[in-house]
């Protein structure tokens, strides 16, 4: 049994999470939270789960590096200098960090990337999301995660290919654009497109999340696989073998 400790404990996917750990039959080892010792929790876990803000990250980095346990970030809306942390915490530890820990979306972006190879930049390809109203962070970082799967089919580099935030006079679309659109409002849990559009064909490959609990489970089964791995960076293509 697995003592799995929890960042952003009182959030909403803190408390999804809280629920998996116990239908899977793991252990809890408390939860941190804005203004809470995360060094506390990461002393009496065997791996911590990280829901909470991009600035939380680096004491928890720190608190993992220090106790020797592994970290699987969900957090999204994560900076080039968070993603320089999560580097260098993992020589020393085992890491996995996804925009989203589903099943669903990692086989989603497989399928992505997989079209994307095989079709040419004649095809556009644009990702869109929609969230509930109290998502503070654009693109999702599950339309990153799928912008990345589909320029790493097509072998360039996503920032260099990214169109978003399309407003007033734009021009037209640029050849082998990766485009993202950001939708927010209600209580959606996750929405996610992925438009390949052709001369005069389209092909739209979507995935639906209907609660947070398949983040949840997801989650819970990526801090189990992390405890035992080497240092590393992870993600969860390694966690399924894919
Ligand atoms: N990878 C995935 O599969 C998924 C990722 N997410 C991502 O997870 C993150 C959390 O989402 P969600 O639960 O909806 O957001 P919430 O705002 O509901 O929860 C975040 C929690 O983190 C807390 N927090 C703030 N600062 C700190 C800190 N320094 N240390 C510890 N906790 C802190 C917040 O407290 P306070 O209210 O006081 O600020 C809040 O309770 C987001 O980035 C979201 O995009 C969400 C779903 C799935
Ligand atoms: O904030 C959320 O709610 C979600 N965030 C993740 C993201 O940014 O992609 C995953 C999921 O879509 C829900």
């Amino acid at each position: 049994m697995a003592a799995i400790g929890i960042v952003g404990s009182a959030g909403r996917m803190g408390q999804a999470l809280a629920a998996a750990i116990d239908e899977a039959g793991e252990t809890r080892a408390g939860g941190a939270d804005r203004g809470d010792d995360v060094g506390a929790l990461a002393g009496k876990a065997d791996a911590l789960v990280d829901f909470s803000t991009p600035g939380a990250l680096a004491d928890t980095l720190d608190a993992c590096v220090k106790a020797g346990i592994p970290l699987l970030i969900g957090t999204t809306g994560l900076s080039a200098d968070n993603h320089a942390a999560i580097d260098a915490a993992a020589r020393t530890i085992p890491v996995l960090q996804t925009g989203n820990t589903s099943l669903g979306v990692t086989m989603l972006a497989a399928l992505v990337e997989q079209a994307a190879a095989r079709l040419g930049d004649d095809w556009d390809i644009e990702i869109v999301e929609m969230h509930h109203r109290m998502k503070v962070d654009a693109p999702s970082g599950t339309a990153i995660l799928l912008g990345e799967a589909a320029a790493r089919g097509r072998g360039i580099d996503l920032a260099a290919h990214t169109e978003s935030g399309r407003d007033c006079h734009t021009g037209a679309r640029a050849t082998g654009a990766i485009g993202f659109a950001a939708l927010r409002g209600g209580t959606v849990a996750g929405e996610h497109s992925v438009i390949l559009a052709g001369e005069q064909e389209r092909i739209t490959i979507s995935h639906s999340a209907e609660n947070r609990a398949i983040f949840a489970r997801g989650a819970v089964k990526g801090a189990k696989w992390l405890i035992g791995q080497p240092a590393g960076r992870y993600t969860m293509n390694d966690l399924l073998g894919l």
